[in-house]
């Protein structure tokens, strides 16, 4: 920058002098030639009044939808810039200030009064200025002192970003405004955090129903304002973007509608699903080579923008992080739920994989609650819990007489009771071979045909499996089909063991909260926190969820919950008991009068892994 005083700038520009190279920055030099170009004078403007209450509430009303999603942003940006006496302001896309917060105390009163709410800063009425110019350039800019075309502006510095909609539309402008010498990059940045924190909740919500091609250097980032995020739709035609996407890219608005998926990432999107299904994969564009991450839209009920304009998201979290909370009782990876909602929306078989215990079943309880399909049926299948042989009845249905021991009136079968709704296969790596094929054309075709001959009925399901095995490794020995897998497994959604989670004590404690633990004032002690969080927990959530529950059963209110409260078989972790063999349990299943339920409780395990060791002998 040239080291001439601005004031002397100003007046060679006015006086149509050249001035010297960088004397004032691009953008504020290009801003007064457009408004010399209108004829704007400098010194004595006629301004537009300021717009009444009822302009101003129906301008309010308009912006109201993009407005209550931005909410959060500009309070905290307001948060960051009070102490300094700044003032933060939202514009729409006309330049008119629809919200002003703080008091611009440090302006004369005059400016003050111009700094309100149904004034016009636009560019072209009020010459250079943070908001309109932001406006004009769709973009960030900043104008110090007299950097302000006006020269009764000279005593404000302000700082801006224009808001643009994922759709490349012009919404309005956050600013921060303040006096010269306290408002620097610090504010900047600010804004444009605040900006990149708008822009990514409006992509969220408004670009919900397309497939989002998510970007970033680095895999890391994948999940912050920063990634570039690209949404197509069906056919694979881009439909919205942010702006980082844009630029990384080297595209601009006029893209969209026009760039296709196959031509940015190099294969169809239908190829892209296919091969990598959600998960991180390579994306090379111009020789720079990105993590990408591709997502199938969202459902309807949480895409949905209502007719009154404001998102679901500007009146509560997403619903599906609402119900993360709920349904779990200590954090579960980021996001997991919602990987699983959007392979579900989808129509992609969800896999949920994870040792006995972690709460697979639970997890697809809250999957369904938080689905579009959450009033229709979820059917659970537990492939180890039932006889071979009735399998594929059980699932199938069959005709009447089909077998022997059919029930007379015949079956419709759990594929036909889940129609509309999700069938949940517990256990598929349990299933038997024989009906891993039929399964697996069910799959392909949606076309169940009972047992026993009779017509073949399309269903519309939507499929759920879960498995404490390997696959890949059942694959391997021979017992999974590949084609089931590759079918069933594109993006396994993994449930961690606890020992594998973050605060096992303090998922303890909201286990214990849950269970009445804080109303009756019993809580845990440091010292069995801390054997909590050492323990293996080979049995996972069930086993830590019972031990809690017996605990509280049999203590006193407001008691401090010990070590010495533990049952012996606890107080030796390492020495796991071998797993009992086939005789053991079928005399175990004997003793309790061939109730299995009964059976797996008195051993500490689920149902379903008692079945499954009394088959494998
Ligand atoms: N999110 C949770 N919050 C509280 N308790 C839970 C949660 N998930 C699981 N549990 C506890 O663990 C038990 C087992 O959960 P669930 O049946 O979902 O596990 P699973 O992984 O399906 O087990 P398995 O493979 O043995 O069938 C539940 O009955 C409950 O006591």
């Amino acid at each position: 920058m040239s080291s001439l005083p601005l004031a002397e700038i100003r007046r060679r520009f006015f006086e149509g002098e050249t001035l010297p190279d960088n004397s004032v920055p691009g953008p504020i030099l290009h801003s007064w030639r457009r408004c010399l170009g209108l004829g704007l004078s400098a010194a004595r403007l006629r301004l537009p009044d300021k717009l009444d209450a009822a302009g101003l509430g129906s301008r309010q009303q308009e912006n109201a939808g993009w407005l209550q999603l931005a909410r959060p942003a500009i309070d905290a940006l307001f948060d960051s810039v009070v102490d300094d006496g700044h003032v933060v302001i939202v514009a729409d896309r006309h330049g008119v200030i629809l919200d002003q917060m703080g008091h611009p105390a440090f302006l004369d009163r005059a400016e003050r009064v111009a700094l309100l709410p149904g004034m016009d800063w636009r560019e072209d009425v009020r010459g250079t200025n943070a908001i309109g110019t932001a406006l004009v350039l769709g973009g960030p800019v900043r104008v110090r002192g007299s950097e302000h075309y006006l020269e009764r502006n000279r005593q404000l510095s302000c700082t801006a970003g224009a808001i643009v909609s994922p759709q490349g539309e012009l919404l309005g402008v956050v600013d921060v405004s303040g006096l010269p010498r306290k408002l620097g990059d610090a504010q900047q940045q600010q804004v444009q955090a605040a900006v990149r924190h708008i822009e990514q909740r409006l992509f969220d919500e408004q670009a919900a129903t397309l497939f989002e091609l998510r970007f970033a250097p680095d895999a890391a980032t994948l999940t912050t304002p920063r990634c570039g995020r690209l949404g197509f739709d069906d056919d694979g035609v881009l439909r919205a973007a942010n702006r980082a996407a844009l630029s990384a890219l080297g595209l601009d608005w006029p893209a969209l509608g026009v760039s296709r998926f196959a031509a940015l990432a190099g294969q169809s999107l239908e190829h892209w699903l296919s091969r990598h299904g959600i998960g991180t994969a390579s994306l090379r564009h111009g020789g720079q080579l990105y993590s990408a991450q591709l997502l199938p839209p969202r459902p309807p009920a949480a895409a949905h923008m209502p007719a009154d304009g404001v998102p679901p998201a500007a009146r509560a979290a997403r619903p599906a992080d609402a119900k993360v909370g709920r349904h779990d009782a200590g954090a579960l990876p980021d996001g997991l739920l919602q990987r699983g909602q959007r392979l579900l929306e989808a129509d992609i078989p969800v896999l949920i994989l994870g040792e006995t215990g972690v709460g697979k079943e639970r997890f697809v309880q809250a999957l369904h609650a938080a689905s579009s399909r959450a009033g229709a049926p979820l059917v659970a299948v537990n492939c180890a819990a039932i006889p071979e042989g009735l399998i594929e009845a059980e699932l199938f249905g069959y005709e009447e007489g089909a077998f022997t021991g059919a029930r007379k009136q015949g079956a419709r079968g759990r594929l036909r009771e889940a129609d509309g709704g999700i069938l949940f296969l517990d256990e598929i790596g349990d299933m038997p071979a024989s009906l891993q094929a039929r399964l697996l054309r069910v799959l392909q075709e949606r076309l169940v045909v009972p047992l026993g001959g009779g017509i073949g009925q399309k269903v519309d399901v939507r499929i759920v499996a879960a498995t404490h095995r390997n696959l890949e490794h059942e694959v391997a020995a021979g017992r999974f089909r590949a084609d089931l897998y590759y079918r069933l497994g594109h993006y396994p959604l993994r449930l961690p063991p606890l020992r594998e989670r973050g605060d096992v004590a303090q998922i303890a404690a909201n286990l214990l909260a849950q269970h009445g633990g804080a109303r009756r004032g019993v809580t845990l002690s440091a010292a069995l926190a801390d054997f909590i969080r050492r323990y293996p927990w080979p049995g996972n959530l069930r086993q830590l969820d019972n031990l809690l529950k017996t605990l509280l059963a049999l203590v006193d209110d407001g008691t401090l919950l010990t070590p010495a409260h533990l049952p012996d078989t606890l107080r030796e972790p390492q020495q796991a008991e071998p797993a009992p063999d086939n005789s053991q349990l079928t005399r175990l299943l004997q003793q309790h009068g061939g109730n299995a339920s009964a059976a797996a409780r008195a051993l500490g395990i689920s149902r379903s892994t008692f079945y499954r060791r009394l088959r494998q002998g």
